[in-house]
């Protein structure tokens, strides 16, 4: 790992007295020689303490709750230390920038690096990634827990989510030096090229086309995925794409393909047609290569850059000619005590807050919808569409369909974590702790009338689990469905291994908002993403339904015997029986079971600017009406990509730092 990783200063590791350690990569600079431990060599080499903590969550010596008690208490220390070892009253810097997501993260990356040497200020609500994050499969484990989820959830929806409590999903996502790639699936997909030529058209810019566009999904990746590098693929950036190695379903997923007639295409390549593949994932050798390691890590040993965790940007301060000129902002202390401190920017402010985050701040800060921000009291000073333009993918699990064991390809389906697997793990970071999720393997990429065969409008993957009897209570838990429904649908295959097909509206014709609740910045957002408000919406989903069942009726899955569980939907037994051709039934069953596919986006549209009534930011993402100010994460998409978020937010972070850097060459 230390040459992997590149960290370790073996003469730093000397063991001294005292409980105090450093984490002196985040902090970077600012450390404290005196207070080192051995703890230093874990802290400094993020791979070590994870599997540290594998181990001890593994064999029960400690509670996850006080694993995670444990870390953030020690890492609340630290920055403390990082913190009183500066003089910083009359904080200054070139740029700051507002969160350490996917995009923020790799702003930051990229403006530390350049040759003027730039002074960067980043601000993060949260604290460093949870060690057992580096662990694929134990993405679940991480969800909801407030030191690294944001979990909001969503307000009632009208006619969709109603198998879940208040009619309304979690909104998960990650809080913390590396934001939501720290509890992401790590599923690596770049978007359909038509998407960002359509975001070419809503700016009015080419330079947002996708063949402009290449050279920084290029630049961006280290590539070592199974389709050729061709003109495609990168071998020198930042973030690792390596092939899943644990996917028990893999095999069958591809037959099915093949026996549909559909072709093989790597995804991230010329084009996304109708298609299967095998996913790529964001890791590396077995583990989560979050944007902590590839970007904020390596940048926190930058003298050039601070980096001020368990902070919470509060507004943004303006001179009177709109031009942002610094940032309020409140850092929560170990003790539990907040400290209010302002830092300037002498060129520009970066909000990277992520889709909830910056339109939250912009609204605090007095830009956004006139009538809804003086209605909390709050004054107006540029009115913009922000939050008006929410969009997501929602998703859909169609199953449980039981699946015989003894016939899959893999024995290990039943993704039990005992002490072979731990130990493959830990030895070659194979088996069933390296595998994402439920051990996705391969993706598929369909039409419904809605989509076209370049751009299919319906992804598909596959689940597999072991139906155990608390099954049900750990979905509820998760996801926060009612009580009660799962566990009625889920009992006649407990003891059974199942699938599920993941369908996700890929082209969503709804839009939904977000909103404040008051002008209190540690109060929770009004969210809602008005699911299947659109009629199209709900066609796509019928269709894509009963194309999962079909898959489901191929000789690769009936090898496996796989069946639909024989219970019908709580809820929907009034609509006749789960018969392929009985609409009622399916729409009822989508219509309880829509869940969020994490991919918020859109909430500050890039648009044509200041004429463009839809536009909260340019082309150049410079939030309209300011000077000093751009917004460079998923909330300026336009329309959301086809698939998932995260590399088309790397994306946005390599071509916004690449706008600011060429402003100020
Ligand atoms: C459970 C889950 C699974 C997912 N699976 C996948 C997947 O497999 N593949 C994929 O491509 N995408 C996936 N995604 C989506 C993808 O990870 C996100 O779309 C992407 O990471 C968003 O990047 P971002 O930079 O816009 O925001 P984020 O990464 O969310 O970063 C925003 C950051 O800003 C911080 N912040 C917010 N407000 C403030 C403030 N006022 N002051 C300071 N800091 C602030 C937040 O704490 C956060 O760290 C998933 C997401 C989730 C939650």
């Amino acid at each position: 790992d230390k040459a992997s990783e590149g960290s370790c200063d073996a003469s730093r590791i000397d063991c001294r007295d005292g409980d105090n350690y450093l984490l002196t990569n985040a902090q970077g600079n600012n450390y404290n020689e005196k207070s080192q431990t051995k703890m230093d060599l874990l802290y400094s080499s993020p791979l070590a303490m994870t599997f540290q903590y594998l181990s001890r969550w593994f064999y029960k010596e400690t509670p996850l709750r006080s694993l995670f008690k444990e870390f953030f208490e020690a890492d609340r220390r630290n920055v403390d230390l990082g913190f009183d070892a500066r003089n910083d009253d009359d904080e200054e810097y070139d740029f700051i920038v507002v969160g350490s997501g996917s995009a923020g993260a790799t702003v930051t990356y990229r403006l530390t690096m350049d040759k003027h040497n730039y002074k960067v200020l980043l601000i993060e609500v949260g604290g460093n990634q949870f060690p057992l994050s580096g662990v694929p499969a134990l993405l679940f484990e991480l969800l909801n827990n407030p030191e690294i989820d944001w979990s909001d959830t969503i307000v009632p929806q009208k006619d969709a989510c109603l198998a879940f409590k208040n009619n309304g999903v979690r909104f998960q996502r990650g809080k913390g030096l590396g934001g939501s790639p720290n509890l992401n699936w790590m599923v690596a997909m770049r978007g359909n090229p038509y998407d960002f030529d359509r975001w070419a058209n809503e700016s009015g810019d080419p330079q947002w086309t996708h063949k402009n566009l290449m050279p920084f999904f290029k630049k961006m990746e280290t590539y070592r995925g199974n389709f050729p590098i061709g003109d495609v693929h990168g071998t020198d950036g930042p973030l690792n794409v390596d092939p899943n190695r644990f996917a028990p379903l893999y095999e069958e997923w591809m037959e099915v393909g093949r026996e549909m007639g559909y072709k093989v295409k790597d995804p991230n390549g010329e084009g996304q047609d109708e298609s299967f593949f095998p996913f790529v994932f964001s890791m590396k050798d077995g583990t989560r290569f979050s944007v902590q390691r590839a970007h904020i890590y390596p940048a926190s040993r930058r003298p050039n850059l601070t980096i001020r965790s368990y902070s919470t940007a509060t507004k943004i301060a303006f001179d009177d000619n709109n031009k942002a000129i610094g940032i309020h902002y409140e850092t929560v202390r170990a003790d539990g005590s907040r400290v209010k401190r302002y830092a300037g920017a002498k060129k520009e402010i970066i909000l990277s807050a992520g889709v909830f985050g910056s339109p939250k701040l912009l609204m605090l800060s007095g830009i956004g919808p006139k009538e809804h921000l003086e209605s909390l009291g709050i004054a107006s000073r540029i009115d913009l569409p922000v939050g008006q333009n929410l969009q997501d993918h929602a998703l859909f699990f169609i199953g449980p369909f039981s699946i015989d064991k003894s016939k899959t390809a893999k024995p290990n389906l039943d993704r039990d974590f005992n002490e072979d697997t731990f130990h493959e793990y830990v030895q070659h970071k194979t088996g069933p702790f390296a595998a994402s999720g439920f051990g996705l393997g391969g993706g598929a990429l369909i039409a419904s009338s809605f989509g076209t065969e370049v751009w299919p409008d319906l992804y598909y993957s596959l689940l597999s689990l072991k139906m155990k009897p608390d099954t049900a209570d750990f979905f509820q838990k998760t996801f926060g469905f009612k009580e009660g429904v799962l566990q009625k649908y889920f009992k006649p295959i407990v003891g059974k291994d199942a699938l599920f097909h993941v369908l996700c509206l890929n082209l969503p014709k709804t839009v939904g908002e977000v909103k404040l609740k008051s002008k209190n910045p540690h109060d929770t957002l009004h969210i809602d993403p008005n699911y299947l408000d659109h009629k199209d919406d709900v066609q796509s989903v019928l269709e894509g339904v009963k194309f999962a069942l079909r898959m489901s009726e191929t000789k690769a899955l009936k090898k496996i015997d796989t069946k639909l569980t024989p219970v019908l939907f709580p809820g929907c037994e009034s609509h006749g029986n789960a018969d392929y051709d009985n609409d009622g039934y399916w729409e009822c069953f989508f219509r309880h079971m829509t869940q969020t596919m994490w991919h918020y986006t859109s909430t500050n549209k890039m648009g044509y600017g200041p004429e463009d009534k839809t536009s909260v930011v340019d082309s150049n993402l410079r939030v309209v009406g300011t000077k000093g100010l751009r917004v460079i994460d998923n909330s300026i998409q336009p329309k959301v990509v086809t698939t998932n978020t995260n590399l088309p937010a790397i994306l946005i972070g390599e071509k916004g730092a690449d706008l600011v850097l060429n402003t100020w060459a």
